[in-house]
């Protein structure tokens, strides 16, 4: 075996949020006293099987933190101005200190136009402009939870980041984007790659850090990553196994990964939960906040 040969180790995304969800609820328990109850509404439009999962999965976590949990779920068919017309009222609901509107919206409603129009003070998927630019800018925001917990689980390995080469694949504003800032407010030298990229797997493998959010399953080889580099799979992909029934696959080919990463998390089980323990956590933030705790 070659010197470059490493033990790869899992970062268990699962029982880290776990962690983390039991000290919040510690924390919701000790606001009782106070007389505030965080509550959380998500609105889901149409009837996406993916969505549907993490919105019952959403609920089930909020309610186990102790917080209120409000569902709204709409028919496909539901005009823009009605969906707007939610909005208005749960920004108005002094009970609701976060909103979520599940992502992707149907083809017929403008989704920039609805997360402008959620208060940015109950915004805890940290997509309003307003959040977006304050992250940028280095002011406090709340911040999109998938990146958030990437960070986190970077952390908890590595320590601090300062110094590091980070590479992101994919630049969306949910996650690619936000997850370069906050690499950045960590300190690390961060690439953005996508698919305009020139020698992808060139870039990839200069990475201490890399975190693939593309979509396309395992997408990012063996060979890409960097003897001993810490990889981080947000991907969520859904493909067809021989006996017909599906499984889930990140961005990145595990099994490739094996002896070559010093650490990568799993999919599923890795970033997925991590990404709902920061929605609860952002939740609480935001309820303090507006409460003025
Ligand atoms: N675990 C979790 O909690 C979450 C998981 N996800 C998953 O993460 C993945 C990414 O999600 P999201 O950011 O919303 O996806 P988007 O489709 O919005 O963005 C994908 C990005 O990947 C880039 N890309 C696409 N193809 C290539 C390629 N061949 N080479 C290099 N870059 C490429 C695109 O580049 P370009 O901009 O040039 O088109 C784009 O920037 C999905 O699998 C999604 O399901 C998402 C949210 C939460
Ligand atoms: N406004 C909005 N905010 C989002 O944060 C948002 C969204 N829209 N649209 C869809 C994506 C995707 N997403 C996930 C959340 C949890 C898991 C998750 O819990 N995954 C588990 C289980 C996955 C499974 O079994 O299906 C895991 O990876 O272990 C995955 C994906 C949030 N998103």
């Amino acid at each position: 075996m070659g010197a470059d040969v490493v033990e790869t180790r899992l970062i268990d995304g699962k029982a880290i949020a776990a962690e983390l969800r039991a000290g919040i609820g510690r924390d919701v328990a000790g606001l009782a006293a106070q007389g505030l109850k965080p509550g959380l509404a998500v609105v889901l439009v149409g009837e996406d099987p993916a969505s549907q999962v993490y919105v019952r999965n959403k609920a089930a976590q909020t309610l186990e933190a102790g917080m209120a949990s409000f569902e709204h779920k709409l028919p496909a068919t539901t005009a823009e101005a009605e969906l707007l017309a939610l909005v208005a009222a749960l920004n108005a609901d002094p009970a609701v200190h976060g909103i979520l509107v599940q992502l992707p919206l149907p083809g017929a409603i403008d989704a920039t136009k609805v997360l402008a129009a959620i208060d940015p003070a109950k915004d805890v998927d940290g997509f309003h402009v307003m959040n977006a630019g304050r992250l940028a800018v280095g002011l406090e925001a709340l911040v999109p939870c998938t990146p958030l917990g990437c960070i986190l689980l970077l952390k908890r390995v590595l320590g601090s980041l300062a110094g590091m080469k980070a590479v992101v694949v994919g630049r969306s504003n949910i996650v690619g984007k936000p997850a370069a800032q906050l690499l950045l407010r960590e300190d690390c030298t961060v690439t953005i790659a996508h698919s305009r990229t020139r020698d992808l797997a060139g870039e990839c493998r200069m990475a201490d850090i890399l975190i693939a959010a593309v979509g396309r399953p395992e997408m990012v080889r063996g060979d890409w990553i960097k003897p001993g580099a810490t990889v981080i799979d947000v991907g969520i992909n859904r493909v067809a196994k021989p006996d017909g029934k599906t499984r889930l696959v990140g961005d990145v080919a595990f099994a490739e990964a094996q002896g070559i990463a010093g650490h990568i998390t799993p999919v599923p089980g890795g970033v997925g939960p991590m990404t709902i323990a920061c929605l609860l956590q952002n939740t609480l933030t935001a309820a303090r906040r507006q409460a003025r705790l």
